[in-house]
Order: C-alpha cells, then sequence, then structure tokens
C-alpha cells in the first residue's frame, strides 16, 4: 500500500497556515482543499499546490439547482483540479448537467477536467439522525448506495463515502468508479464529528481508492509524526496502533 492514496484535508483558515503544512509534509502528494480555505483564500492556494507539484481535491460540495452546480462546476473545472465534489442529493438532472459542465470548464480553460465525485451520505451522520432528523426511512447503508447509484447513472466518475460502506458500494457499482473515503481515523486519534469511521488500514482492506484524513494529522502537536504512524500503519498493514 501507497501512502498516495492518502489526500490530506488542508482544512485551516488562512494562506499562510496553509503554505505552513504543506511545506512541513513534503510526503503529502495530494491535498484536499475544502470550504473553510477556499472562502478564505480563492484560488491562491490551489497556484500555490500547482507550483509544489501537488495533486489538489477541490471539495465544495456544490448543492443546488442544476443551472448553478453547472457554472459552479464549469468554473471550478477551469482550476485544472484533480477532484471536485458535488452533493449526489442534487438529483439527476444537476448532476448530469455537472458532469457536461466540467467537461466544458476544462476545454475552456485548456486544462484536463476534474474527477466529478458526488457525497453520499456525509461521514457525520449517523443512522438514527437520517431516520428523526432528515425522515429518510431507508436503511443507511442502502441511502448511501442509491446515492452511488444515482451519481453512477448520471455520469460522475465516483463518489464520497464512509470507510463503513465502501465494500457493499464497491460491489455494486464495481471497479470502474472512484471511492473516496473520509471519516479515517487511526485508533490513537480523536474521532471528533466523525460518526462512521474506520482505520486507516481497514478503510484501504474494504476498498477505498483514496482516503481522506485531515485532523489526526493537521491539528496533531507533531504532523511529521503523525503522517510517519499513519504511513507505517498502511505498510505494515496493521489496524492495532499504539500511540
Ligand atoms: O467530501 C469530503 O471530503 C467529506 C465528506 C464526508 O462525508 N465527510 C467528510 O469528513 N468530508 C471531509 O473530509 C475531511 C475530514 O477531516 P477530518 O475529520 O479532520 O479527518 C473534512 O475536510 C471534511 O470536509
Amino acid at each position: 500500500m501507497t501512502t498516495e492514496k492518502i489526500i490530506v484535508a488542508l482544512d485551516v483558515p488562512d494562506l499562510e497556515s496553509a503554505i505552513t503544512l504543506v511545506d512541513k509534509l513534503p510526503q503529502v502528494t495530494f491535498w484536499k482543499v475544502g470550504l473553510e480555505l477556499f472562502t478564505s483564500t480563492g484560488p491562491q492556494i490551489l497556484e500555490i499546490l500547482k507550483s509544489r507539484q501537488k495533486q489538489i481535491f477541490l471539495d465544495l460540495k456544490f448543492h443546488d439547482i442544476p443551472n448553478t452546480v453547472a457554472g459552479a462546476c464549469r468554473a471550478a473545472a477551469g482550476y485544472g483540479v484533480d477532484l471536485l465534489t458535488v452533493h449526489a442529493t442534487n438529483g439527476k438532472d444537476a448532476l448530469k448537467a455537472a458532469t457536461e459542465a466540467v467537461q466544458v470548464g476544462a476545454e475552456k480553460a485548456g486544462t484536463e477536467p476534474p474527477k466529478l465525485i458526488a457525497i453520499t451520505l456525509l461521514t457525520s451522520i449517523y443512522a438514527r439522525q437520517l431516520v428523526f432528523d432528515l425522515k429518510i426511512t431507508l436503511e443507511l447503508p442502502e441511502f448511501a448506495l442509491q446515492m452511488a447509484l444515482l451519481a453512477q447513472e448520471s455520469g460522475l466518475d465516483g463518489a464520497v463515502c464512509s470507510p463503513q460502506e465502501v465494500t457493499q458500494l464497491r460491489e455494486t457499482c464495481g471497479n470502474d468508479f472512484l471511492f473516496v473515503c473520509p471519516g479515517v481515523r487511526p485508533l490513537w486519534a480523536d474521532k471528533g464529528d466523525q460518526k462512521r469511521s474506520l482505520t486507516p488500514s481497514q478503510a484501504i482492506e474494504a476498498g477505498a481508492d483514496y482516503l481522506v484524513i485531515g485532523r489526526p494529522i493537521t491539528a496533531a502537536s507533531d504532523p511529521e509524526l503523525a503522517w510517519q504512524k499513519i504511513s507505517e500503519e498502511l505498510h505494515s498493514d496493521k489496524s492495532v496502533n499504539q500511540v
């Protein structure tokens, strides 16, 4: 297993903190820029990551009417990023429009289109919340599966799902569909707001193509040591890890 499958979530408030972290972790090849950092810095952070030859997951989780989602995807595809997110619950019309829009946006900018992936169900949601707050009566794994299938039928490249559901989703969607799994926690890390997590090696074993890991690395007192511990866990393929 290679650490190239780890995408580190650059969830920091400003450009200075982002650059400090990127420079502290030169081994990280794939960074995720999400809502906090992109809202704070705009595309400048993407240019900085590209100048350091990093792969970029632009996680803006678009959720809106088809025309608006398509416009946002067209613009985002122009940045030349590698992965881009929308919510599967946008529905089929918006997902199809988004799929076309990334092609158009990338072509216009003269760059490769990003792989477009859909959020199935946020990893911070647990089964009781799905029923009692969101009023969704499908069993949680079934709901996640239906959202992945909707994304696949709409022409997307993959989905974001919890590592707890990835095996089942992979079985149905097949190996050509990309699965990116956040909610990954080594045993020594705090779960925080993540409700459906597995350890890094369990997540890989379950069939994730990529793991997204943020705070266990970025909020650690020693991010380099945290990265090293996770890499060692993956290389030794052990899910049991000591502090
Ligand atoms: O799209 C995502 O990356 C995402 C989807 C999801 O269901 N759950 C989830 O945690 N994420 C993101 O993955 C990252 C997880 O960060 P940590 O909980 O700090 O490891 C955050 O940047 C979230 O925005």
